[in-house]
């Protein structure tokens, strides 16, 4: 038992949830957006759950427990932040640049704003780390790879863990008898296989860059325009790095990184838009496919996240022609938003495909007061 504020520090934004485990809905949940000061949006965060009203008695918080992306080798549990965890999220930067620094900007500001508390780091790698040996390591010289780390870890764990048992209960089935593949469609976005509630394979890897298309990272490319871009078009590392963790994506193909925005311009004509959407859909269904077959038996394919739960052309797309895989998408049940779990597959389909919200907040709550219970 007990009380947890979740900071969930994004690039531009800050989610938040105070969460007592004794209810079932949060207490507070809040988004700020387009932060520049991740001390200033929790100072403003604080503010406005300190207000009368508010609903909430910060006295009572017991815990704060801190989103962070990359946790490397070192992290693979919930871990009680001290100086030296901080120290150690910070050099793990270079290996999720996005995500770090923020997560690292707010546990600092909250450590400074609640130095009493305990504050838990709770790691998107931390689920991956039962991948087998052969789904994390690389095609490149052994020796190479463990010198420098390099190796998949996979992210958004805390979302693929709580989805894939979510579904499984929804399913009315212990978690340990299914196999699933779990589509986290966000801003940033990945698949992962996960048999008997272990993630077996995932599609994001040394940092957050691989796999699917996302709102402005690329995702899968041949290794080699890297060395094409810096060669040829004489591109430093950081422009390459910036061109394809900020500007490619949905925004670098459609000007858009938003699918709110894609999908009302394809309407509106734009061949952009629309390539942009097959290119997305195609990779999608690829990962499926692969996944599929690396566990040789599908029970669920799942949909989740901002994209996953919202976007029916998306969900339908990605897995349009795959009914002699056993996999029927029904259209009158995926029509529309889903803010409650929804099964959207028809009766005939032999795999379930489900929409599933996340929700990483909660999640995280949970195991924060767990790990200082
Ligand atoms: N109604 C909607 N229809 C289609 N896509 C949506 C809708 N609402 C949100 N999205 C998509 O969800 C994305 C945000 O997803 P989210 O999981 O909140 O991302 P993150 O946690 O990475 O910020 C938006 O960029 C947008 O593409
Ligand atoms: C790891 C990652 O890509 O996170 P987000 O989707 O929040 O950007
Ligand atoms: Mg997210």
């Amino acid at each position: 038992m007990g009380m947890a504020l979740v900071l969930n520090c994004g690039s531009s934004s800050v989610k938040y949830q105070v969460v007592d485990t004794t209810v079932d809905e949060p207490l507070a949940v809040g988004l700020v957006e387009r932060v520049t000061d991740h001390s200033e949006a929790i100072r403003q965060i604080i503010d406005s759950l300190s207000e009368p009203g508010s609903g909430v008695d910060l006295k009572q918080l017991t815990v704060v427990g801190h989103r962070v992306v990359q946790g490397g080798a070192e992290f693979s549990a919930p871990t009680i932040i001290d100086d030296d965890v901080e120290r150690e999220i910070a050099k793990l930067s270079t290996l999720a640049p996005l995500h770090n620094p923020p997560n690292l900007a707010g546990i600092t500001a909250a450590r400074q704003a609640f130095p009493q508390l305990p504050h838990v780091a709770i790691f998107d790698t931390a689920f991956h780390s039962t991948l087998p040996e052969a789904a994390y390591t690389y095609a490149i010289d052994r020796r190479v790879a463990k010198e420098h780390g390099v190796r998949r870890y996979g992210f958004h764990g805390t979302s693929h863990s709580y989805v894939s048992r979510e579904t499984a209960r929804l399913m009315g089935r212990p978690v340990e008898d299914l196999s699933m593949i779990v589509l986290h469609l966000g801003n940033g976005a990945s698949a992962a296989a996960i048999q008997g509630g272990r993630s077996v394979d995932t599609s994001m890897g040394l940092t957050p860059l691989e796999g699917l298309v996302m709102g402005t990272r690329s995702g899968d490319i041949d290794p080699a325009v890297t060395l094409h871009l810096a060669r040829t078009a004489g591109m430093t590392i950081d422009e390459v790095d910036a061109l394809l963790n900020r500007r490619s994506g949905m925004l670098g193909l459609t000007g858009y990184s938003d699918m709110r925005d894609v999908w009302r311009t394809a309407e509106e004509g734009s061949h952009e838009a629309r390539l942009g959407l097959d290119v997305y859909c195609r990779r999608i269904r690829g990962y499926v496919g692969q996944y599929y077959a690396q566990l040789g038996h599908l029970d669920a394919v799942v949909f989740t996240a901002g994209v996953g739960e919202n976007d029916d052309g998306v969900r339908l797309e990605s897995l349009a022609g795959l009914t002699e895989l056993g996999i029927e998408i029904d259209p009158d049940r995926n029509a529309g938003r889903k803010k409650q779990p929804t099964l959207v597959s028809t009766d005939a389909s032999r795999i379930q495909v489900w929409v599933v919200p996340t929700n990483e907040e909660r999640e995280i709550a949970l195991q924060s007061i767990a790990a200082v219970s």
